[in-house]
């Protein structure tokens, strides 16, 4: 694992930035894994300015989501979906066709992931996954478990999580309890990984994740068995390291 310090926020937005637009100019027809969450906001909104001065162009891209709520309408503003759309896929040249993200009010479950996970391989995998990480290690929705959760499926959220999550909603009741997620070896396929975390409220799971043991109780650890990751975190994120 690669680790890279920064002061703040900003500049672990600039740096993660920078590494996507770099592969998409290496490689024109990329297939990119975004995140949601606050954490990569800023990423988005940096990948936007380097779009805005031409220096990157998006149109030949693929990209696939980790994550979606079950049973969210997609134009629901708390649908990621919806957050996709806002925070980048509308700003920059990405064709609509090549977005993929799980839906969330599919008919069969099953069949929904499947065919998620065929997707993602017919397009040749993903070229570099961008990640968050939860309070308890979550990646994608990944939550801590006795077993690592391979492909994509159904998640049933941790309280946790929920109460995170209720921050974007009116009241803890609306928050969705479920949510499609990729799963810990559709992440571990990815070609790159780079994960973010910014604040003290991370400082822990970073422990876990970087110096922990490899357990799903903290799914991230699984990282350290990926040969090219890069975990990008401000101080404060690093302050247990
Ligand atoms: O970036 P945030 O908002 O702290 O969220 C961290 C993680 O939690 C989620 O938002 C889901 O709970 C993930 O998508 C994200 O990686």
């Amino acid at each position: 694992m690669e680790i890279i310090v920064v002061d703040d926020y900003n500049k672990m937005s600039k740096r993660a930035a920078n590494i996507i637009a770099s592969q998409v100019v290496l490689k024109q027809n990329s297939v990119l894994g975004f995140a949601t969450g606050d954490t990569p906001l800023g990423t988005y909104k940096e990948l936007i300015n380097i779009y805005n001065k031409d220096d990157v162009d998006f149109s030949n891209i693929k990209t696939f989501n980790l994550d979606e709520y079950y049973n969210l309408p997609k134009d629901n503003d708390q649908s990621y979906n919806y957050y996709m759309s806002e925070n980048l896929f509308k700003h920059i040249n990405v064709k609509r066709e090549n977005i993929n993200i799980p839906n969330g009010m599919c008919e069969n479950i099953e069949e929904e992931c499947r065919n998620y996970e065929n997707t993602i391989k017919e397009s040749g995998g993903i070229d570099l996954q961008l990640l968050g990480i939860g309070r308890n290690g979550h990646i994608g929705f990944n939550e801590p478990d006795l077993k690592f959760e391979a492909t994509t499926h159904l998640v049933h959220l941790d309280e946790d999580t929920i109460k995170a999550n209720s921050r974007f909603f009116d009241s803890i009741e609306e928050v969705p309890t479920k949510a499609i997620s990729m799963g810990i070896k559709t992440i571990m396929q990815a070609k790159k990984i780079v994960l973010l975390a910014s604040g003290a409220g991370k400082a822990e799971a970073i422990y876990n994740t970087v110096k922990g043991p490899i357990t799903p109780k903290v799914p991230a650890s699984v990282l350290q068995l990926h040969p090219d990751v890069i975990i990008i975190i401000d101080k404060e994120a690093a302050s247990k390291l």
